[in-house]
């Protein structure tokens, strides 16, 4: 079957050199006879219209060359049942860690030409879909200040430059949840909805999470001190935070967060507002290509 690829890049993700990638990816194409179209994102939400409106029947395959924003917009608007092959180009790159694609631009490609189809779960939170998860407390106050606060630093060391800022001063605040039928209202600290596994570049808050299991994995953690903090992050480095008391990590299919207008959240790395937050799963809802 003749290949027609729908590329999506973003400009303003990632720190490495757009320019360069896309001149190796359309040289790849070519070479392996592949059709292309190349879009580049403008603006916030701008992937998903790109998709929603230019992807039609034509094109076999979608390529997103940038990070789990940019896959969450495009997947958001994909109407079309057709592989998605990811060419990560963000400061996190969370969703790839998850999926078998290399670790170089060739693995990529050859991901992309030659990989194995995989179908994967996808969650849903009020009504858009993830590929990697929500954070709703500390990790999403980080996205929050991430936008509205200037910072010195680039890539993951701003991420960790802002983590560092609050790590000891966020205060736990109150989790009204309903969870596998039981109604919960504790303080925590963050509370994290999950498809993938990793998040913040290198923190597994959540893993054991499959994403072809029809199931959403939660990382509840609860009020530890500042220092406890401090002296506990690497746990979240290693996957072994779920040996500390206050973390519980559990799986259900669906989630709801009642109002609280003091909890942040992002969606795949993005900015998400405040709960009311419904979370439900989506089993084998979206093609990937894998390598073989
Ligand atoms: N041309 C553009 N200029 C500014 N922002 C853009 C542009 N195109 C897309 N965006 C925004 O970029 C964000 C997505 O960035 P993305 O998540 O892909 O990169 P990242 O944050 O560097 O990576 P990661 O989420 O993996 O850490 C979205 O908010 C999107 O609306």
């Amino acid at each position: 079957m003749n290949r027609r690829l729908f590329i999506v890049a973003n400009p303003a993700s990632g720190s490495r050199n757009l320019e360069k990638i896309l001149r190796e990816l359309v040289d790849y194409c070519t070479t392996k006879q592949m059709k292309y179209d190349v879009f580049l994102t403008a603006q916030s939400q701008n992937g998903w219209k790109t998709v929603e409106d230019y992807l039609d029947k034509t094109y076999t395959d979608l390529v997103v060359v940038g990070g789990d924003g940019t896959i969450n917009e495009c997947i958001n608007g994909l109407k079309y049942d057709i592989p998605v092959s990811i060419i990560p180009n963000g400061t996190g790159n969370d969703f790839s860690k998850t999926l078998n694609i290399g670790s170089s631009l060739k693995d990529y490609m050859q991901t992309m030409e030659t990989g194995q189809i995989k179908t994967i779960d996808l969650g849903v939170c009020n009504e858009r879909k993830f590929v990697n998860g929500v954070g709703v407390g500390f990790d999403g106050q980080i996205v929050a200040d991430m936008l509205n606060r200037k910072s010195i630093f680039k890539g993951a060391s701003k991420y960790y430059y802002y983590v560092l800022r609050i790590l000891a001063s966020y205060s736990a605040r109150k989790y009204t949840f309903e969870v596998n039928n039981k109604s919960k209202s504790k303080n925590l600290i963050l509370l994290c909805v999950a498809n993938g596994t990793t998040f913040g570049g290198s923190f597994k808050l959540t893993p054991h999470a499959d994403t072809t299991d029809g199931l959403l994995d939660v990382c509840e953690v609860g009020n530890i001190s500042g220092l406890g903090r401090f002296m506990n992050i690497h746990r979240l480095q290693s996957g072994s935070h779920h040996k500390l008391k206050k973390v519980k990590l559990y799986q259900t299919q669906s989630l709801r967060i009642a109002e609280n207008p003091r909890l942040e959240a992002h969606i795949d790395g993005e900015y998400f507002e405040h709960p009311p937050f419904e979370f439900s799963v989506l089993p084998k809802a979206l093609k990937v290509r894998v390598r073989s």
